[in-house]
């Protein structure tokens, strides 16, 4: 596909779709309750649909209506035993989420796959403390995927133990699988991640503690019902946001996004940069919910970011790049070198890219540093298949002095399957 570049300013009032990481969630609370749940507005990307899809597998009914999904589960424990593999596709979530859930069964064989990206991320880190609390989870070797998980008749123990990254995923499978232990867990994080797990599980009524990073889980039974509606995406938010500012004069606003401040990370980046970004909170239960508005910005700042902060950004470091490349000075990131580990290899992705596009950057084990500001050239973007790669270089590509190439722009599908018509609408 041909991107064309020197886009004008504009002035527009947008809304994103919803949010992947409370539909993935919200679709697994639902499977365990055993009542029916409402789902209104969730994300029907291709990583959620896999979630729903293995949902359906152990046994959840699922309706389909218009922009609405209901659920009527199974309850915490005695899925059915899938009569084929649970595909995972390209998300981690799902397998990491799922990996917990099954891991905690007393009886049944569960496998779980995903396609060849997943197959190459890390699941040692899951696998290693489900198998603590006494979880029969077994790999290919190097810990990779396909998982095969064999129900443990005594169930399993809780678990105390201090995870060794910051992952909302490693996090969340722990609580799923705590939350069917035989005793209590206490999970602790180094840096604080996204918390949707903890914030709408309490809000369901399941007693979950937080006191600082350490998260206290205790047996439960299963969940109860709820009808929900998932709010916008903000890393799907992220891509409009950095290019309304990037074009002085613009002005934008984006529409009913969850504001969790552990999602959030990259407006306080932004803003440290010199951009002009307003917040308003419209409700607060179970997440801050509200507009965020954008002017465009004559002139932005360099700006360093340290390993506490990257679990907050993690998702938009590939989008806060582009931000810096146009930035006077030298940015650093540090500590993000989690970040290799998504659908591809963020960090070579996001250098490979800038490099093409004429940005002056260095590439680190854990980062990188960019030096501006830059003219944008046009370029071939390669997008490694990767959806966030994919939408943050055809923002820079947008920018650009001339006429881009993007080799995959369709696995965008994968968390934002409107992107390139929500770009027209511009
Ligand atoms: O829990 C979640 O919904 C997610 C957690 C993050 O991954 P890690 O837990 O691997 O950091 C993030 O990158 C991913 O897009 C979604
Ligand atoms: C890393 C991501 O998702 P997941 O880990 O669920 O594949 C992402 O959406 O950027």
């Amino acid at each position: 596909m041909k991107i064309s570049g020197k886009l004008k300013k504009f002035s527009s009032e947008i809304s994103v779709p919803s949010d992947k990481s409370i539909t993935h969630r919200l679709f697994i609370f639902a499977l365990s309750s055993k009542k029916e749940s409402v789902i209104r507005n969730p994300l029907l990307g291709a990583d959620t649909l896999s979630t729903l899809t293995i949902v359906e597998q152990l046994g959840g009914k699922v309706e389909r209506q218009e922009k609405i999904i209901i659920i009527k589960g199974k309850g915490l424990r005695d899925f059915d035993e899938p009569t084929d593999i649970l595909n995972c596709g390209n998300s981690g979530t799902t397998i990491r989420l799922f990996s917990g859930l099954l891991a905690s069964e007393r009886k049944g064989l569960f496998i779980l796959t995903g396609d060849n990206s997943l197959r190459n991320r890390p699941m040692g880190r899951i696998i290693r403390p489900l198998s603590i609390m006494g979880a029969n989870i077994f790999s290919r070797k190097n810990f990779l995927a396909p998982l095969a998980i064999v129900g443990n008749k005594s169930g399993l123990n809780g678990i105390n133990y201090e995870m060794p990254i910051s992952s909302a995923q490693l996090k969340s499978c722990l609580i799923l699988a705590g939350l069917k232990a035989n005793s209590d867990s206490i999970i602790v994080e180094p840096f604080p991640s996204r918390d949707h797990t903890e914030l709408i599980l309490s809000y369901l009524g399941i007693n979950i503690k937080k006191i600082n990073n350490s998260i206290y889980v205790y047996p439960s039974e299963d969940l109860n019902p709820f009808d929900l509606t998932v709010p916008g995406d903000p890393s799907s938010a992220a891509f409009f946001v950095v290019l309304a500012i990037l074009i002085p004069g613009s002005k934008l606003l984006v529409r009913e996004v969850c504001l969790n401040p552990l999602r959030i990370g990259y407006i306080e980046v932004l803003k440290r940069m010199g951009a002009k970004i307003t917040l308003e909170y419209s409700s607060f239960s179970p997440e801050p919910i509200g507009n965020i508005f954008v002017e465009g910005t004559e002139k932005l700042t360099a700006t360093n970011i340290f390993p506490e902060e990257v679990p907050k950004i993690i998702d938009e470091i590939p989008i806060i790049s582009i931000a810096m490349a146009l930035a006077e000075g030298k940015s650093e990131i540090s500590g993000a070198f989690d970040l290799r580990k998504k659908e591809s290899d963020r960090i070579n992705a996001i250098c490979f890219n800038l490099k093409n596009m004429g940005i002056k950057v260095t590439e680190k084990e854990d980062g990188f540093i960019v030096e501006g500001p830059n003219e944008i050239r046009s370029s071939n973007i390669k997008t490694f298949d990767d959806h966030r790669i994919a939408m943050a270089f055809t923002i820079a590509a947008l920018l650009a002095d001339g006429e881009s190439q993007i080799d995959n722009p369709s696995c965008c599908s994968i968390s934002f399957p409107d992107f390139y018509d929500k770009l027209k609408e511009l």
